[in-house]
């Protein structure tokens, strides 16, 4: 369990909340009416800034239900809430659907919140390397460089891949 205080900057919109018990996600009432034609897209306020304790984050993602009933989703799913962000959380809403405009209203439930904690890597360079399975203290991989659709993409060839015969199937 985390403590993440929160500050109403729009104090008529719910709070963050999770619909049932377990819920990974809290959802995320949009602030504004907003009509959106397809393929267009609109930054909407949340009506809350966040408190979150160094080492952690949250990922503003999409309801799926949203997605498949509206083809509404988040432009840049899951936009990163940063620790030292003092702002009003945002999401960046855009409608997938090609033919049907989709209209949200003030209060709606348009995304989630999910806290997590977050590792601060650091980057080390290894000097002189240009390969990484020639090191010795890196582990033999069976993936090694392959990726982007190396192990196939049933039931056919992608179009974008078909004639290049250097990929899997
Ligand atoms: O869906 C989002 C994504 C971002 N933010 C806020 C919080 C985050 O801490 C800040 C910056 O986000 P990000 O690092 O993704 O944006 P950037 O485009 O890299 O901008 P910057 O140069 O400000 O880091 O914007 C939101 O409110 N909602």
């Amino acid at each position: 369990m985390v403590q993440v205080d929160i500050v109403r900057l729009d104090p008529g919109l719910p709070v963050p909340s999770r619909a049932r018990p377990g819920d990974a996600g809290a959802d995320l009432a949009a602030a504004r009416d907003v009509e959106l034609a397809p393929g267009e897209r609109a930054l909407v306020g949340t009506g809350v800034a966040l408190v979150l304790p160094d080492g952690y984050a949250a990922f503003v993602v999409p309801r799926s239900g949203l997605a498949v009933r509206e083809g509404l989703g988040l432009l840049n799913a899951p936009g990163t809430v940063d620790a030292g962000y003092r702002g009003e959380v945002m999401v960046c809403l855009v409608n997938h659907d090609p033919s049907r405009t989709v209209t949200v209203r003030r209060g709606d439930r348009v995304a989630q919140l999910v806290v997590q904690r977050v590792e601060e890597a650091v980057f080390r360079v290894l000097e002189g390397v240009d390969d990484l399975e020639t090191l010795a203290n890196v582990a033999p991989s069976a993936r090694g460089t392959g990726g982007f659709g190396s192990t196939g993409v049933a039931p056919g060839p992608h179009p974008a891949t078909e004639g290049d015969s250097s990929r899997g199937r």
